[in-house]
Formats: structure tokens, sequence, C-alpha cells
């Protein structure tokens, strides 16, 4: 038994405000709750699929992992603490909060807060509608996008997402950041997502170097393309990845951690075989040059 897909992403933002209008406005995703101390937004049928509090740490404060029934949930316990995880359950007010079922919390080997849950709430009755006339994202059996940690323990990180919440390996890309420092990422599935968190062994003062949502039209890239070119916010251009072949961007949020933007992704089949990469694009997704750099 492994988590099946990512439902949903917690961040700790020190300006909620900013980031309203960031997910909104920028992302083109719709809000479903706000206030000056926490924000929760959509991207699908899903009651919420983001979440934002307010805090100091600018950092991600929690990941959300689905299986789909209480048996599942009880058989990914039993792995977790067969593998030595601490394995909280959560009370019924604390599921009832995410708005989900069952809900069960551990801590990744850098103190992440992983919680893993099954029945999430759908608002079928209210559609989603994005602020920005975004087509869709695409989720459903893919979760809601990936998202990409710094690790100082590589293989401390990789036992715990594979052996014990049962990620399996993509692909790896030994990525020479710059002249000076280079890192290989490891890519992890948990379904036809090529994937859905990517592990990154380099230096860094927060722990999320990025999170992803996939549209589903080629255009909703680029018209968020302009949105972050009108207000000089790209990180890295628009580009093409070499292992999952995606067509994307990377903006910056009020955090100071970026988000990736991204359509056209392939996806893991049967038979995927693991290789490994010298680039992480194709073309593009050049560093944008700072006024004065
Ligand atoms: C750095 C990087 C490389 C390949 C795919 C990705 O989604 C990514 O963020
Ligand atoms: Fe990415």
């Amino acid at each position: 038994m492994s988590v099946q897909r990512l439902g949903y992403l917690g961040f700790e933002v020190s300006d909620v405000q900013a980031w309203r209008s960031f997910m909104t406005q920028k992302l083109g995703v719709m809000e479903a709750s706000g206030d000056e101390a926490s924000a929760r937004f959509r991207i699908d049928s899903r009651a919420w699929r983001l979440q934002v509090d307010k805090g100091t740490s600018d950092d991600i404060s929690f990941a959300g992992f689905e299986v789909d029934s209480a048996q599942s949930l009880a058989a990914i316990r039993k792995r977790l603490e067969a593998h030595g995880v601490e394995v909280t359950t959560e009370t019924a007010d604390a599921a009832a909060k995410r708005g989900v079922l069952g809900l069960l919390s551990c801590s990744d080997p850098v103190g992440s807060r992983v919680e893993i849950y099954y029945g999430a709430t759908e608002l079928f009755e209210e559609p989603f509608n994005s602020p920005t006339g975004v087509h869709g994202f695409l989720t459903d059996d893919q979760g809601l996008g990936h998202y990409v940690l710094a690790v100082p323990d590589i293989d401390a990180a990789l036992s715990f997402y594979v052996d014990a919440l049962g990620f399996h390996l993509s692909d790896i890309i030994d990525w020479q950041i710059s002249e000076t420092m280079g890192t290989t990422l490891h890519f992890l599935h948990c379904n036809g997502r090529h994937h859905t968190l990517a592990l990154a062994s380099i230096p860094s003062p927060k722990k999320v170097h990025h999170f992803m949502l996939e549209t589903t039209s080629m255009d909703d890239v680029g018209f968020a393309y302009d949105r972050f070119v009108e207000d000089e916010t790209v990180v890295l251009s628009l580009g093409r990845h070499t292992n999952d072949h995606m067509f994307s961007f990377y903006g910056g949020t009020p955090s100071g951690f970026a988000v990736e933007y991204g359509w056209g992704a392939r996806s893991v089949e049967p038979g995927w075989s693991v290789v490994r990469y010298d680039k992480i694009s194709y073309w593009g997704h050049k560093p944008t040059k700072k006024p004065g750099d």
C-alpha cells in the first residue's frame, strides 16, 4: 500500500493578503475561503487544494497525500510504522478541519509535516471558476501537481518517501546549476504524474524549492507568463523539461520560493524504466536577468 496522489499543500507565509491576490490574479486559482490569517484555494472540484497560513517561515508547512479508503489508510499506517515512522491518528475534529474522513500525520526526516488522508470533500455543486479564465488544471488521479524539496540528506529522504511512503523513482537529473554548484535531482511518482515530488540535495534557506500546477491548455501558460512578465517576476523563462517533457516557466511567489506553471507533461506508463539526464530542459528555463545584472 502506498500513497496514491498529492491532495493538498499548505504554506506558512508572512503576507497572507499578498498570497490571496497572487493566487487569484497571477495563478488564476479560485479562493475558497480567506481572511488576514489564512486562506484556501481551489483548482478543481475539490473543496480546496492549497492553503496559506500567517507565519514567519515563508515555507512549506504541510503536504497532504491521499489514499482511497479507510482500509488503505490503516494499511499505510502499518507500512509507516514498520519503517519506524511515528504516526499520529488525528482527531475527528482535525480531520473535519481538513474536510476529510480520516487523517494521519507524521514528519519527514527534515521535520516537514506529512499528512495522509482519505475522504476529501468534493464540491461538484460549486464548479471551479478561475478568476483569470484558466480553462482548468490537470488533477484527478494525478493529484494537484508536484513540489520540490531541498533535503540535506538524500538517502534519509529517499528512505522515507520511497521505502516508507511508497513512491517510485522515475529518473534522476545531474543538474549543473552554476559553474560552482551542481546537484542530483531525484524524481518520484506515486501515480501517472511523472513526478509528484522531487528531492534536491542542495543547501537551501527554505525546504520548498517550488510547487507546480499543470493547466489543461497551453494558452493558460502563456496568459500566466504574460502576467509574470508584466511585473518582472519570471524566475526561469519558458522551457521544456527533459524528463517529463513539461512546457513551463517558473515565477516568483510572495514568499521567495517559486511556482512552476506548466502544460503538456508526459505520464509514467507501465513498463517505465529509470534513466538519467544531464540537463533539466531541452530548451529554455533560463534564469531571467534582473535589472543591473
Ligand atoms: C527542475 C526540474 C527538472 C525537471 C522537471 C521539473 O518539474 C523540474 O522542476
Ligand atoms: Fe518542477
